[in-house]
């Protein structure tokens, strides 16, 4: 690199500074896809068994895909959907990230929108008609429906999960014809009895587990990533076993992409050609739990006001009652607002809430949060 080493740069250097270590920086975004992926063929023969019969005029068989953060889940539907779309026009496969679509009409709209190619108008059309377009389509066109819906764990916050899953599959019973499936996607292994006793018996689905990845099998994945997404030479092997460790630290493999982004970036700003045990020292500091920072981005103002004041209470147990009042100068929200924040923040594993056995009838509860302030601050700051 030109400017390597130099101790000063303008803003203009910056900005100018035409070199780069990432042959393609887009292989560290989180919804990247990779060509190359590893350790997951049973999970996706076990996919393909459930899509197969759709294929051959029959119905999708229902599937349930458990596995922890960052096991590869939304990766293998999104690469199945891929295959299955390119070896037939019989069958549609939709994908939604429930934890931005929550509603049955925003779940429908985004199937209506993969059927038509565009979204239905948002008012005026009652749910019942953007319903009944899609149901006639596949019956008319006998092609079968496969619906992906991930993080599905939300719908039940929202109470939805169960006339969602209703609609699609029992669509059968009114469109002669219709065959239809849902893949429901779940990384919170709490929730699988959750799905069971929520959800009636119209979705008896397979179990698709994906286990956590080993350590062996981490490192792999991160050098086949830097591979793709670096110039060769730019990070030795010595710091992708140091990421690694990191990585499997978290948990989340996420953590370790991003670790790769962010020393690449850093290096960048260095004018440096390659990344150095003092990048990935600044990019631990500067990186934080990925998957945290994903669930606060999805909250909306209210939420994130009631997380400030759990921060604002500082370290240490603080009842329920304590925090309203923190919550409520922040908000002017009233007792019931509150109580229904903190049920969808406990619901989310952001917060544990206990019994004290004290105040009235028992019912006093303390406040826990399940993360450090500090990891909290940062992603609210982000
Ligand atoms: N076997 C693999 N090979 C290469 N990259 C992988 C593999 N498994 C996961 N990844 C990468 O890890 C990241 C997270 O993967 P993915 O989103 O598929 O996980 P997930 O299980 O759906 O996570 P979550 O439950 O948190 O949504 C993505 O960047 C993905 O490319």
């Amino acid at each position: 690199m030109k400017d390597r080493g130099a101790e000063k740069r303008s803003v203009r250097d910056i900005l100018l500074h035409d070199e780069t270590v990432f042959r393609d920086i887009n292989v560290f975004d989180p919804d990247y896809v990779p060509e190359n992926y590893r350790y997951r063929e049973s999970q996706m023969e076990a996919l393909a068994v459930c899509i197969r019969p759709a294929l051959r005029n029959g119905r999708p068989v229902n599937a349930v895909v458990l596995g922890s953060c960052a096991t590869g889940k939304t990766t293998a539907i999104k690469k199945i959907f891929e295959m299955v779309e390119s070896t037939s026009e019989n069958v549609i496969c939709c994908y939604i990230n429930c934890q931005l679509h929550t509603t049955r009409f925003g779940i429908f709209s985004q199937i209506y929108s993969r059927i038509f190619g565009h979204q239905p108008p948002e008012t005026g059309v009652p749910f019942s008609r953007i319903y009944q377009s899609i149901m006639q389509y596949l019956a008319k066109e006998n092609k079968a429906l496969v619906v992906a819906l991930d993080d599905v764990n939300y719908l039940f916050y929202s109470k939805n999960a169960n006339k969602v899953l209703y609609d699609i599959l029992r669509a059968h019973e009114v469109f002669d014809g219709v065959r239809t499936g849902v893949f429901a996607i779940l990384s919170d292994i709490e929730f699988r009895y959750v799905l069971d006793k929520n959800v009636n018996s119209v979705f008896i689905p397979q179990e698709i587990v994906f286990p956590p990845y080993t350590r062996e099998e981490i490192f792999n994945i991160l050098r086949d990533r830097v591979r793709v997404g670096f110039y060769p030479g730019v990070i030795p092997d010595e710091l992708i076993e140091r990421i690694t460790d990191h990585t499997v630290n978290t948990g989340d493999l996420r953590y370790g992409i991003d670790l790769l982004r962010v020393c690449g970036n850093l290096a960048e700003a260095d004018a440096s050609p390659e990344i150095t045990r003092r990048h990935l020292e600044m990019a631990v500091k500067k990186t934080g739990p990925v998957t945290l920072m994903h669930t606060v981005k999805t909250l909306n103002e209210q939420e994130k006001e009631f997380l400030r004041s759990v921060m604002d209470a500082g370290d240490g147990d603080i009842t329920a009652g304590a925090l309203y009042k923190i919550f409520q100068g922040r908000t002017g929200a009233s007792y019931s607002s509150f109580n229904r924040t903190m049920e969808k923040l406990e619901f989310l594993r952001l917060i544990d809430t206990r019994l004290t056995g004290k105040g009235v009838r028992g019912k006093s509860r303390i406040v826990i949060l399940r993360f450090s302030l500090h990891e909290l601050e940062r992603c609210l700051n982000s």
